[in-house]
C-alpha cells in the first residue's frame, strides 16, 4: 500500500476547521409518526427526564407518545414552513449557518476564509449531530468547534448536545480536535441584541409596554436544587437587558414556559403570570423569549398565539410578542461574536 505524504500529516488540509451549530431538534413532518418519533427520541433522552427509569419508559410508552403526538402535530401543522415542508427552527437554524458561512467568507475570520466549514446539526432528529459532523470530518475539517445555540447553561440543552457530539467522536478512529463553546447567556453582544430588537419591536408596537415578560423555557425544580446553573443563568441574562434598558425591576419580569408533566417547574410560571397580569390591570405586554435562540414551537405557537389569548381573554389589549434573534442581523452578530472569540488561537 503505497502512503502519500499528505495521508500522514495531512498537510494538504491541515487548517480546515469546522464550525458546527446545534439546536434542540424538530420533528420532520406534523403527522402522528413523525411527531412520535420526535418525541420518543427526545423524552428518552436521561437527561431531559431524570425520572426512575422503568417507571419512565411505561409512562412514555403507555401515555404520553400514544396521545400526545396528534395534539402536537396539530400545533406544529399551526406554525410549519410549507414552502420547505419542515418547522421554523429547521429553516432558521440553516439560514444561521449560511449566513454565518458568507460573514467567514467575507472576512468574519481574517485571512482564513475558504479553510472554514459551517454545518449544523440537532440533537434530536434530522439533520443529525452524527451526519454533520460526518460530513465536517468527510469535508476536511481536523478540528470543530461545536457551539450549541443555548444561551443559559442546562444538563437537559448544552450538557446533552455534548453527550451525543461524544458519542459519534467515540466511534471514530481519526477524531477530529474538538472545542465546545461556552454559554453566552452575560455576554455584551449578546444583552445588546436582545435589548436592540426589543426595542426596535416596542417602537414598530407604536405603545409603550406597561410590563416586559422575558419568558424562558421551564426546567424541572429538581434540577435547580441539584445544581443545574440554568435558573441563574436566566436571571442574569434578565437583569442585564433590565440594565441596558434602564427599567425598573417591576417592568421587566422573568417567567418559565412550557410546562411538562407533574413534578414542580421553576416559577413563576409564564401563562399563570400573563393571566394575573391581565387581571391586575395590565393592557399592554411585550414578551420576550430570550433563551431560545431561534423561533420554534414554543415561541411562535405558545407564546404568540397561547399565551396571547389567554390575555386578551382576561381584557388585554395589545401583546408584542418579540421574534427571537433567529437569523437576524442582530442574532448574526451574536454567533459571529461567540465563533470570533471561541476560534481564537485556531484561526
Ligand atoms: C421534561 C421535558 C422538557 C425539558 C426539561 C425541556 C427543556 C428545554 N427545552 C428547550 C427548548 C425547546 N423545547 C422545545 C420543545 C419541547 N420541549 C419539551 C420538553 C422539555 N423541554 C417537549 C416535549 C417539546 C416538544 C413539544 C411538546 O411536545 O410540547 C423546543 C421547540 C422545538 C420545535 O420543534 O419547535 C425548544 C426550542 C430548552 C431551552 C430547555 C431547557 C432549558
Ligand atoms: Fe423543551
Ligand atoms: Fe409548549
Amino acid at each position: 500500500m503505497t502512503i502519500l505524504h499528505s495521508d500522514v500529516d495531512g498537510s494538504a488540509n491541515s487548517r480546515k476547521m469546522g464550525v458546527l451549530l446545534s439546536n434542540l431538534g424538530t420533528p420532520d413532518g406534523t403527522d402522528y409518526w413523525s411527531v412520535r418519533r420526535y418525541l420518543a427520541e427526545f423524552l428518552s433522552d436521561r437527561r431531559v427526564i431524570e425520572a426512575p427509569r422503568l417507571l419512565w419508559l411505561f409512562i412514555l410508552n403507555a401515555l404520553i407518545l400514544t396521545a400526545r403526538p396528534q395534539r402536537k402535530g396539530k400545533d406544529y401543522a399551526a406554525i410549519w414552513n410549507r414552502d420547505r415542508n419542515e418547522s421554523p427552527l429547521k429553516t432558521i437554524t440553516r439560514s444561521q449557518a449560511e449566513k454565518l458561512q458568507q460573514s467567514i467568507r467575507d472576512g468574519l475570520l481574517g485571512d482564513t476564509k475558504s479553510n472554514v466549514i459551517v454545518g449544523w446539526g440537532m440533537r434530536y432528529g434530522n439533520p443529525s449531530l452524527k451526519a454533520a459532523t460526518e460530513r465536517l470530518v468527510a469535508r476536511g475539517c481536523e478540528r470543530i468547534l461545536f457551539v450549541p445555540l443555548y444561551p443559559q447553561y442546562s444538563a437537559a440543552t448544552s450538557a446533552t448536545a455534548c453527550d451525543k457530539l461524544f458519542e459519534v467522536l467515540a466511534s471514530m478512529r481519526n477524531q477530529p480536535a474538538l472545542r465546545v463553546a461556552a454559554p453566552y447567556y452575560d455576554q455584551d453582544t449578546y444583552i445588546n441584541a436582545i435589548a436592540g430588537s426589543l426595542t426596535e419591536r416596542l417602537l414598530r408596537a407604536g405603545s409603550e409596554p406597561d410590563v416586559i415578560v422575558a419568558s424562558f423555557h421551564g426546567m424541572p425544580l429538581s434540577t435547580h436544587v441539584a445544581g443545574d446553573p440554568y435558573y441563574a443563568h436566566c436571571h442574569r441574562t434578565a437583569d442585564l437587558i433590565r440594565t441596558r434598558l434602564g427599567l425598573p425591576q417591576e417592568r421587566l419580569i422573568v417567567t418559565f414556559q412550557s410546562r411538562f408533566g407533574r413534578a414542580e417547574w421553576l416559577k413563576p410560571h409564564t401563562d399563570e403570570t400573563i393571566k394575573a397580569l391581565a387581571a391586575k390591570g395590565a393592557r399592554r405586554i411585550a414578551v420576550v423569549t430570550p433563551g431560545f435562540s431561534a423561533d420554534c414551537l414554543e415561541t411562535i405557537e405558545e407564546i404568540g398565539q397561547e399565551n396571547a389569548k389567554y390575555f386578551f381573554d382576561e381584557g388585554g389589549e395589545a401583546f408584542a410578542r418579540v421574534d427571537c434573534l433567529n437569523d437576524s442581523d442582530h442574532g448574526m452578530r451574536v454567533i459571529e461574536a461567540v465563533v470570533r472569540r471561541e476560534l481564537s488561537g485556531w484561526v
